[in-house]
């Protein structure tokens, strides 16, 4: 199937296509992952960005359907050197052609991935069209020009859930504890493995639609309010900046990628667009406080101001080895705490798991 790829700047890459025949519309983001396509297909913070991976070869072990992190694809489409035909590991169900033809979306192979990426962090990143089915890149240059820019998107309401949902903790999970503790959970698009990490530490979840006001999250009656993550910019989710604001101080109130900026911003901080931002299972964190290093994953476009955080009562707890931008925030004297990075990892190093969600339990009066 032809298939052409078009960026805002006039880049045009002819290749080939694969998945859905059709046209994907996004920001065109990098991810240095080896491994994993499976989860970041799936992780609902791609929607509005179309996907490509620096690794050249994708989609050789398969996709088997346990390591999806919701029911759909939300990247809108991918971009890969080559994709694997024929996959091979015990688990997996399809390739990842059948993959993306079963959930409509187009991908495309044959490109010089290690071109574009160079232009995305000399340049930043950019819009572009990838149209499956033709190969007319003047018209996917004149799409991707045509488009929004994701900071003004509204992209939170595609993947939040419609209505509250309850997930009982699993029994017997906690130490120390002498009742169960109930986390209503802010869903702007979250992760499979977030609400697994904290089911699987006993902890009771209420999962809320993005548009909840303070009355119907306190009528949950919360131990601790959980911000998830979720895509776009952080801005356009004021209910949630509204619900941080409304809670602070009377319950734990903590958050993951999206939920860590809204929570910053909620504080009086401010978040800005990194130039290509940060996507992949190894980027260096720095924990300020026990003095270490951490491998973590990551997705996310957007970053914490530092200098904003001055006056808000947050200090910088973890900063981004490579770019010295702030990777998590915690409280002076407040149970407030969140992180940039993706504690769940699902793909990544599970390194940083038990520092987020221990001490979520630990906040609960549990122990880590
Ligand atoms: N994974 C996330 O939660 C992403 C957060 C936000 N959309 C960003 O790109 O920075």
């Amino acid at each position: 199937m032809k298939a052409v790829l078009g960026l805002e700047d006039g880049t045009i890459i002819k290749g080939t296509g694969f998945g859905a025949e059709g046209t994907a519309c996004g920001e065109l983001v990098f991810t240095t992952q080896f491994t994993g396509y499976e989860e970041a297909l799936t992780d609902p913070s791609y929607k509005g960005q179309i996907l490509m991976f620096t690794y050249p070869l994708i989609g050789n072990y398969g996709v088997s359907g346990e390591r999806v992190q919701s029911d759909n694809i939300h990247a809108e489409g991918l971009v890969v050197r080559e994709a694997c035909k024929k996959p091979y590991h015990y688990k997996s169900t399809r390739s990842i052609h059948k993959f993306l033809e079963d959930e409509g979306k187009p991908g495309i192979e044959g490109v010089d991935t290690r071109m574009l990426t160079i232009g995305a962090r000399e340049r930043g990143t950019m819009r572009a069209a990838l149209i499956t089915g033709s190969d007319d890149g003047e018209e996917a240059v004149n799409i991707a020009r045509d488009l929004p820019q994701i900071t003004d998107e509204e992209l939170i309401s595609l993947v939040t859930c419609k209505e509250p949902h309850f997930i009982p903790g699993a029994e017997g999970a906690w130490k120390g504890i002498s009742k169960r503790k109930h986390a209503v959970v802010v869903d702007l698009g979250i992760k499979r493995s977030i609400i697994n990490n904290l089911h699987n530490r006993g902890i009771d979840l209420t999962l809320v639609p993005a548009t909840a006001k303070p009355a119907e999250i306190a009528s949950h009656e919360p131990d601790i309010l959980i911000i998830s993550n979720g895509p776009g910019n952080p801005e356009k989710a004021k209910d949630a900046i509204n619900a941080v604001k409304a809670f602070v101080g009377t319950i734990p109130v903590c958050g993951i990628c999206f939920g860590h900026q809204i929570i910053s911003l909620a504080m009086g901080a401010r978040t800005y667009k990194l130039k290509f931002g940060h996507r992949g299972g190894n980027q260096p964190v720095k924990d300020l406080v026990e003095n270490r290093i951490f491998i973590t994953s990551q997705n996310h476009g957007y970053a914490v101001d530092a200098d904003s955080l001055d006056g808000t009562g947050l200090n910088v707890r973890y900063l981004n080895a490579n770019d010295r931008t702030v990777e998590g925030v915690s409280h002076k004297n407040l149970d407030i705490f969140s992180v940039q990075f993706h504690p769940e990892a699902q793909a990544g190093p599970l390194d940083t798991e038990g520092t987020f969600f221990g001490k979520v339990v630990k906040v609960l009066g549990g122990e880590a």
